[in-house]
C-alpha cells in the first residue's frame, strides 16, 4: 500500500473510532439521566456545592453524607461512592476507609480524588492507604498522580498542579498497573488509562482551572458515569471527562470570567443534548 493510502486509511480509522467514542459518551449520559444513580460523596468542604450541582445537572442524586455512624445504614443504598481527600482530617479519613471497604464488599464502585496527594506525609499516607482499598477509578491532576505513583512527597502547589497532564502519562500507567484502578489525569488534555491503553479526552477550556473544585466535580461526574456502566470504567471515565469539558466549552461562549463560567457550566451540563455531544466530543486513543 502507498504511503498516502496508508495515511488515508489511518485517518479513516481514527475518525471512525472518534465517532464511536462520541456515541458511547452520549449513551452513558443518557443512562445517567434514565437511571438517576445515587452517589454518596465524602468530599471536601470547598467542593460540596459545585460537585452536588454537577451531579444534579446530569440527573444523578448527590448525597454529601460523611458521618462514620451513618455508613452502615446509608452506603448499602448507593449506586457509587465518591471519596475526595481535599480537606482531610483523621476523623473523616476513618469514615472514608469504612465506606470504601463496605462499598467493595457490596460490589459497588468507588471513585477516588487524591487532592494535593504529595503535599504532606499525613495526606500521602492516607492516599496510599485508600489505594489499597481498590478504587475503581482514581482521578487527579498531573502532580497528584506523579506523587502517588512514586509514593513520595513531590513538586506540587497545594491543590494545584505544577505538571502538565501529558507529563504524567507514564506515572498514570504505572499507578494503574500497581493498583488495578483506571487512572485519569486532567489538564489541557485529559487522559485515562488502564495501564495498557491510553485514551485522550480533548475538551474543556483553560478558564476551568480558575474555578475551584472543577477537578473535584469532574471526579464526582465520573462516579455517576461509572455507577450506570460499572463494567466499563475506562469508557465511563473518558465520557465523563469529555462531557464536563464540552459543558465548559459551551459555557465559555458568553462567560465574562470564572464566576459566570461556573454558572454557565452547570446550565450547559443540564442542557447538553446528543447533537452537541456528537459535534463537540473529542475522545481519541493515544496508544
Ligand atoms: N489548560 C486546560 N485546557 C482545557 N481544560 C482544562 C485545562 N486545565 C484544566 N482543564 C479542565 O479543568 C477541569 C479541572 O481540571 P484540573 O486539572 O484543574 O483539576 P484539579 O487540579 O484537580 O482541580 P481542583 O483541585 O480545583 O478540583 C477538568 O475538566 C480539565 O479538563
Ligand atoms: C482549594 C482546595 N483546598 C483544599 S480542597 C480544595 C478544592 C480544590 O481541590
Ligand atoms: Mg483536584
Amino acid at each position: 500500500m502507498e504511503k498516502t493510502e496508508q495515511n488515508q486509511e489511518k485517518n479513516y480509522n481514527q475518525q471512525t473510532q472518534s465517532q464511536e467514542w462520541s456515541e458511547k459518551t452520549n449513551d452513558i449520559l443518557s443512562k445517567v439521566r434514565q437511571k438517576t444513580p445515587l452517589i454518596q460523596c465524602i468530599t471536601n468542604y470547598v467542593s460540596m456545592d459545585l460537585a452536588a450541582n454537577t451531579l444534579l445537572a446530569v440527573g444523578a442524586s448527590p448525597a454529601m453524607l460523611h458521618a462514620l455512624e451513618e455508613i452502615p445504614d446509608f452506603t448499602p443504598q448507593i449506586d457509587a461512592l465518591y471519596i475526595n481527600v481535599g480537606t482531610l482530617s483523621s476523623t473523616v479519613l476513618q469514615a472514608m476507609k469504612v465506606a470504601a471497604e463496605l462499598a467493595v464488599d457490596l460490589g459497588k464502585p468507588w471513585i477516588f480524588d487524591p487532592v494535593a496527594a504529595g503535599c504532606s506525609g499525613f495526606r500521602l499516607r492516607a492516599c496510599l492507604d485508600l489505594l489499597l482499598l481498590k478504587p475503581t477509578v482514581v482521578r487527579g491532576n498531573g502532580s497528584e498522580i506523579i506523587a502517588l505513583s512514586r509514593a513520595s512527597l513531590g513538586d506540587t502547589k497545594g491543590a494545584d498542579s505544577v505538571h502538565e497532564s501529558m507529563d504524567a502519562i507514564e506515572a498514570a500507567k504505572s499507578l494503574a498497573q500497581a493498583t488495578g484502578a483506571i487512572v485519569a489525569v486532567t489538564g489541557a488534555v485529559d487522559i485515562v488509562t488502564d495501564g495498557k491503553q491510553v485514551i485522550g479526552a480533548n475538551n474543556g477550556v483553560q478558564m476551568m482551572q480558575k474555578i475551584t473544585a472543577t477537578g473535584c466535580s469532574v471526579t464526582a461526574l465520573i462516579a455517576a458515569f461509572v455507577a450506570v456502566d460499572p463494567t466499563h470504567p475506562i469508557e465511563a471515565a473518558a465520557a465523563a471527562l469529555s462531557v464536563f469539558g464540552i459543558a465548559g466549552e459551551l459555557g465559555m461562549k458568553d462567560a465574562k470570567g470564572p464566576a459566570s463560567l461556573r454558572v454557565n457550566l452547570i446550565d450547559s451540563l443540564h442542557g447538553l443534548d446528543q447533537v452537541s455531544i456528537l459535534q463537540h466530543a473529542k475522545i481519541t486513543p493515544l496508544s
